[in-house]
């Protein structure tokens, strides 16, 4: 089998195998089993042409590549895989450089809000995307500690936009590398979201597959605002899984209805605390509260992040864990959560067909 990775704007992964050639049925059918989609979900990314059939994977999950590629070779004698992430929301917003902006939002403040945001934003570059964060949390703007780059700055060359800062790959922006905590603290609710409107519209974002916004813990005036300003496709809404983390996600997804963002999905974060030794499973903030509020608003939970020792050490200190160890237990919750959030967020695409622009001619 000829295998060859090449950088993820190109194809991504070529193989041929000595079988009959396929038929886009065929594949369509893998692809449809593999993801557990309907074929006409998956239908629109195999195209054929004189030299064999390209399939087109449109959001991050090149971690599943090769699992894929085993299982087409079962019907495809030549076929070119490759990830292009769709793009998604209104078809005439701005930014169209940034093909998906996702909210990351909670009711409830230290829940892990921000944790999950920067190590979903490494999740998604493992799965081969191009990242950025946002850091909307102009009172506790935690992401420049949690990238290990709070004493950078971002260069301006014509004093009207800015060069975002870049760590592990991801680039972001936030208030935290303009202002000093105790400034941002005492801005009032305009003030504040005019400030993140000027960090969304002024930061020279390059081209990415998604842009994650790190929200204020929150579901007030100013979370509304900027719930209802930002040009989001969706939001993930974090919480832990006890009651009262649990009545405010609940909030949360209520304030997203009310402004017509479809919640993506509910990230359980710090669900168990596993002993290292014995490997028993302690449910510190109780058991299946994110089960219930995601079958209650009948919105996908993407997972159970545990609560773990590895999780702060590494992202309180900047590091990251997923592009350190890609191999640990945690790093895989998260891999796993990014996939299904990438799924559910083309999923959403879908059932607004304007939006969709797998293609993106002018790449
Ligand atoms: N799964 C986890 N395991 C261990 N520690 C965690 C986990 N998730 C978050 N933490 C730790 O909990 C603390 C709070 O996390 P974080 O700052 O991400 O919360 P937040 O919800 O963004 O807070 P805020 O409401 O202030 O914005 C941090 O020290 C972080 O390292």
């Amino acid at each position: 089998m000829h295998h060859q990775i090449t950088s993820q704007r190109e194809s991504s992964l070529f193989f041929k195998s000595s079988q009959s050639s396929a038929s886009a049925e065929q594949v369509v059918n893998v692809l449809s089993g593999f993801f557990q989609l309907c074929p006409a979900q998956v239908k629109g990314w195999v195209e054929t042409s004189r030299k064999g059939l390209t399939i087109t994977l449109p959001f991050a999950c090149s971690s599943r590549s090769d699992e894929l590629e085993k299982r087409l070779s079962e019907v495809a004698d030549k076929v070119e895989l490759q990830q292009k992430v769709a793009f998604s929301g209104q078809p005439k917003r701005a930014h169209r450089s940034i093909r998906n902006l996702v909210a990351v939002a909670s009711g409830k403040g230290g829940v892990g809000k921000s944790t999950s945001t920067v190590n979903l934003a490494l999740a998604l570059q493992a799965e081969g995307a191009r990242v950025g964060i946002l850091d909307a949390d102009i009172y506790g703007p935690s992401i420049p500690i949690m990238l290990g780059n709070s004493q950078e700055h971002p260069t301006s060359s014509d004093n009207k936009h800015m060069q975002p800062l870049e760590a592990h790959g991801l680039v972001a922006n936030s208030i935290g590398y303009l202002v000093s905590k105790d400034d941002a603290a005492i801005w009032r609710g305009p003030m504040a979201s005019r400030a993140l409107q000027q960090l969304l519209n002024e930061t020279l974002w390059p081209e990415l597959d998604y842009l994650l916004i790190d929200l204020p813990p929150g579901t007030g005036d100013i979370q509304l605002t900027l719930a209802q300003q930002i040009p989001v496709s969706g939001a993930v809404v974090v919480t832990t899984p006890q009651n009262i983390a649990l009545a405010d996600a609940q909030k949360a997804i209520a304030m997203f209805n009310k402004v017509n963002v479809p919640v993506l999905g509910v990230l359980e974060n710090m669900s168990y605390h596993q002993c290292e030794k014995c490997g028993h499973k302690e449910y510190l903030f109780a058991r299946d509260g994110g089960e219930h509020i995601s079958s209650h608003n009948q919105v996908p939970l993407l997972g159970h992040i545990p609560l773990d020792i590895h999780i702060r050490e590494y992202t309180d200190s900047g590091k990251a864990l997923i592009t350190e160890r890609p191999d640990s237990p945690l790093s895989q919750a998260y891999g796993a959560a990014a996939r299904q959030l990438a799924l559910e967020l083309y999923l959403h695409s879908l059932k607004a067909p304007q939006a969709i622009d797998i293609s993106m001619q002018n790449d």
